[in-house]
């Protein structure tokens, strides 16, 4: 295997703890210790579940997407571990200590201001920007899959969903969406499962909404199960559907409202700078959207104007 390809050895990965669960599998912390003696260092190993959702196969395109990543605000890769033979492996990252932007902002509220917010906001666009140049799209940006690995410094995580644009076209259609988190979704991801930077951009606006939101979760969309199309939304900024929508189903329902221009109310004392952004990233023609590198400029201007 190659240097980065490091193959960690199962019988040396001493686990931890659960660091959290996903609809492919789950996350533990552990210490890859092969001298036994506590010294070894702390890893972040994904194990996969293979359940109707997620396949080997997606696991190895997973596997595949982050070894080729190499930026400062993306997740390291470490290796990969084999276990039962080679019929099951696990993915190794680093481990971030800080561990997702949700619980970090909601527990360290008093210690992050607007720049520092501005700061995290201007790395996701980074490290959204990187990965567009190799033609990946996310297609899960969302602050749950933000980590957090100091205090001035977040990294993109959880390319599960991440596909490679084809060099022919400038969008990826997904066949089978399975649970989605259509509150991050653009428009026409939503009505026609379709996959571009510019719907990324769309799901970046949303994580601007969590970041300035302090990721408050009673004034944040909820993921909802696709499949069951009934969901109690409590009040919260998508007001008009905090009812039991049942029937046609919650996606379309989203989707009609995006199209009137309803959008996600200002979080409370977020600058209308700020706000300006998001509504640009949800610009219901996704040609409207700016680009992450244009983002990313803006935004620092703005921390221009907040510094003085
Ligand atoms: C399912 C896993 N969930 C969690 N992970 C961690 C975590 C702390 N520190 C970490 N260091 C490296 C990694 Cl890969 C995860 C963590 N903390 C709480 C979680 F619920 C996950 O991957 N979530 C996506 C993202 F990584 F972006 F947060």
């Amino acid at each position: 295997a190659q240097p980065d390809q490091a193959l960690f050895e199962e019988r040396h990965l001493r686990y931890i703890s659960l660091l959290g669960k996903g609809n492919f599998g789950s996350v533990e912390l552990c210490r890859y210790d092969p001298l036994g003696d506590n010294t070894g260092e702390l890893v972040a190993v994904k194990k996969l579940q293979p359940n109707k959702q997620s396949t080997l196969d997606d696991f190895k395109k997973e596997v595949k997407t982050l070894s080729v990543l190499h930026c400062d605000y993306i997740v390291k890769y470490r290796g990969v571990c084999y276990s039962m033979g080679r019929l099951s492996m696990s993915l190794v990252m680093e481990y971030l200590p800080h561990g997702s932007l949700i619980g970090y902002l909601e527990n360290n509220r008093h210690k992050v201001n607007t720049r520092r917010l501005l700061l995290f906001a201007s790395q996701i666009c980074k490290g959204m920007e990187y990965l567009q140049t190799l033609r990946y799209v996310h297609r899960d940006l969302a602050a749950r899959n933000i980590l957090v690995a100091s205090e001035s410094l977040v990294k993109i995580a959880d390319f599960g969903l991440t596909k490679i644009i084809p060099f022919d076209k400038e969008y990826y259609r997904v066949t089978q969406p399975g649970e989605s988190p259509i509150f991050w979704y653009a428009p026409e991801s939503i009505s026609e499962s379709r996959f571009s930077p510019k719907s990324d951009v769309w799901s970046f606006g949303v994580v601007l909404h969590e970041l300035f939101s302090y990721c408050n979760m009673n004034s944040n969309p909820k993921r909802v199960r696709r499949q069951c199309n009934t969901i109690v939304v409590p009040p919260s900024p998508f007001s008009p559907l905090s009812l039991i929508v049942q029937g046609p189903s919650i996606s379309m329902h989203l989707a009609n409202i995006l199209k009137t221009n309803w959008r996600l109310p200002p979080p409370p004392s977020c600058p209308l700078k700020v706000y300006g952004l998001m509504k640009e990233c949800w610009a219901y023609d996704f040609e409207e959207r700016p680009c992450f590198s244009s983002l990313a400029n803006e935004i620092e201007t703005i921390m221009q104007d907040e510094r003085e």
